[in-house]
């Protein structure tokens, strides 16, 4: 009888990605889609893109997992040079690196990865959507300018805008509100905008001459004259970010109004005051709080339903606390104890830690030939850290090995990443029909340690309330580095040593069994027993080796697949096989999946 059990068909999201990407195509429009349409707002007439309903729908769907498939080549390949950052100094990240980057330059990105620019719903990006980089909005062709506040559509987009307006001048597809030179007139729905131009770039921004009516200046201008609606994103600091900086997408504005206007030092600017379009989709409070500020101001944010402030009663470092504004009278979450680090069950044995398992570098690792645990992976550090981002791990791989008790490096090695504790603002929240679930209040950024799978590392064949036991966790390390099963190998590319590795088996019948050990959080648990399932999931789930080589005892960690934005759910994928959970009546046992993805399989299991 098979149990219950996951982490059967472990994602591999970079991988799967990369295959993905390829099939990415500059997106068809059928002839009723982008019709001219006439959309009434506020009173006057506007000219924009409109999209039947239907066709948002099938393209807005199939587009926004295109973009999330996008993003995430982008994050591997800046992952990638931030590995060639520290190996070579002539190397350096920079967002334009990364445009510039030898998979990304701009003819291939256009080919492959650029999702089309409209001038009304933006395909697969929603109000809120944020991105991390100019580079991303670019790649992601949002926008088709690297610097400047306006992104007229003059140079690339003429075609479109003939078939669109009949014009052949130019019009602003996208602006840029930096909260740097705008007026102080912005309260979220109007904006008064300066043009862009005659300012020291180089040096302090400051307006040096007069501004012209060129470019961006002249296409806004346009947009006033002949109502075209412009997509308007906010920029904002933000400490998690790579680029120091969060671009959220705010919605279409309409331009009422421009004048020319004296600034401070008396040189010629262009003002524009703009209107946010009501019909659009309004960021809610709580996005505002969460997208207009780049990050959940605690102040702010004040927790509504807040049933218990630390679930973890002060043994995270951050405390974790649960929210209900579900239940009437509203519970916490209950049944289990709190443990931060893995229980091991009586009868299991944990191999003891031995002094040729651990490396002889001292302080960091840095050396991969010589640091023996890089070694392991393949004469490479799986981690890359850049800043203080507590290191993030570039790609999905069978297995990490990371430094443990025995090597000689220090606690700050980036080669302990994921042992460094939990690091972002967790929140356990109740949901309407998934029960307990769990949301980050920080931004996440991709391949960072979310938190550890905790509970009773037990043998599997010894549990004995199975059946009513949802938290169960098969460690099955050894069957994804073998593909047994439906699970995929992930970097292929990257051996693993066998000769270090203890609970290899060479017997083709015990191999194939199912595995032998899986982690029990029914009773004993942390915050990742509250982690649901999602067929599009935003974690995916690695096996690490930190204080043994044994991978039947591999210690299971979450990580980031895509930068999260606060207050997304945080899901994995479960990987049951289908039809593979049996209950005590000997019946397969189904389970409908209420992820609400696009692509949701529709079942658990
Ligand atoms: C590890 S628990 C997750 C936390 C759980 N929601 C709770 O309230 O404790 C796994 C259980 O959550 C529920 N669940 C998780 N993801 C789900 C999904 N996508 N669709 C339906 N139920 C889900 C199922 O009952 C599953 O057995």
């Amino acid at each position: 009888q098979k149990r219950p059990g996951r982490g059967n068909d472990q994602k591999r999201p970079l991988d799967a990605v990369k295959d993905q990407c390829r099939e990415v195509r500059p997106r068809q429009r059928n002839k009723t889609d982008g019709e001219k349409e006439t959309v009434r707002s506020q009173g006057d007439d506007l000219r924009c893109m409109c999209y039947s309903n239907s066709s948002v729908d099938n393209c807005g769907k199939g587009t926004f997992l295109k973009l999330k498939e996008t993003l995430r080549l982008l994050n591997l390949h800046y992952l990638s040079l931030v590995k060639e950052e520290k190996r070579s100094k002539n190397v350096e990240v920079s967002d334009i690196r990364i445009v510039n980057g030898s998979k990304f330059n701009i003819s291939e990105k256009n080919e492959n990865f650029n999702l089309g620019k409209e001038f009304d719903l933006l395909p697969g990006i929603k109000v809120g959507h944020q991105f991390w980089s100019r580079s991303q909005m670019l790649l992601a062709g949002f926008r088709e300018h690297w610097l400047g506040g306006t992104d007229d559509c003059m140079r690339k987009s003429n075609r479109k805008l003939e078939e669109f307006l009949g014009h052949t001048f130019s019009i602003a597809a996208t602006m840029l509100l930096s909260g740097e030179s705008e007026d102080s007139v912005d309260d979220l729905l109007e904006v008064v905008y300066t043009g862009q131009g005659g300012n020291d770039l180089v040096f302090n921004n400051r307006q040096v001459k007069d501004q012209d009516t060129h470019l961006g200046n002249l296409a806004l201008k346009h947009n006033m004259d002949h109502n075209v609606p412009v997509s308007v994103i906010r920029r904002q600091d933000c400490a998690h970010s790579y680029t120091g900086k969060v671009y959220t997408y705010d919605g279409l504005y309409k331009v009422v109004k421009c004048w020319a206007d004296k600034d401070v030092s008396e040189f010629t600017v262009f003002k524009y005051h703009l209107k946010r379009l009501q019909q659009r989709p309004k960021l809610s409070s709580k996005d505002q709080v969460s997208t207009i500020r780049g990050k959940v101001s605690k102040v702010v944010y004040a927790l509504p339903g807040l049933v218990c402030k630390d679930i973890s009663n002060g043994q995270e470092d951050i405390c974790i606390p649960a929210t209900n504004v579900i239940d009437n009278p509203p519970v916490a979450p209950s049944g289990f104890t709190y443990i931060k680090s893995v229980k091991v069950a009586e009868n299991v044995i944990l191999p003891r830690s031995t002094a040729d398992h651990g490396c002889n570098c001292k302080r960091i690792c840095t050396n991969r030939r010589s640091c023996s645990c890089a070694k392991r992976n393949g004469s490479d550090f799986p981690y890359v850290r850049r800043r203080r981002d507590g290191g993030r791990l570039i790609e999905a791989r069978d297995v990490v090995f990371e430094c443990g008790p025995s090597c000689k490096c220090g606690h700050g090695c980036t080669n302990r990443t994921s042992q460094q504790g939990l690091k972002y603002q967790l929140e356990v929240f109740r949901t309407k029909d998934k029960g307990w679930a769990v949301r980050s209040l920080d931004f996440i950024p991709s391949g960072a340690p979310v938190c550890e799978y905790t509970g009773v590392l037990r043998r599997t064949d010894e549990l004995d309330n199975v059946y009513e036991n949802d938290f169960i966790f098969e460690i099955d390390c050894w069957h994804t580095m073998n593909e047994i099963g439906v699970r995929e190998k992930r970097l292929c590319n990257v051996s693993v040593s066998t000769s270090d590795l203890v609970g290899m088996t060479n017997n083709e019948e015990e191999s194939e069994r199912e595995p032998e050990y899986c982690i029990d959080a029914g009773v004993y648990g942390n915050v990742a027993r509250f982690v649901n399932h999602s067929c599009e999931p935003n974690l995916f789930v690695q096996c690490v080796l930190s204080s043994h080589h044994d991978v039947r005892l591999a210690r299971v960690v979450l990580f980031a697949a895509d930068d999260i934005p606060p207050m997304q759910e945080l899901t994995y994928d479960y990987g049951y096989e289908l039809d593979s959970v049996v209950g005590p009546d000997g019946e397969i046992k189904k389970m409908p999946c209420i992820c609400g993805t696009a692509d949701c399989r529709k079942s658990l299991y």
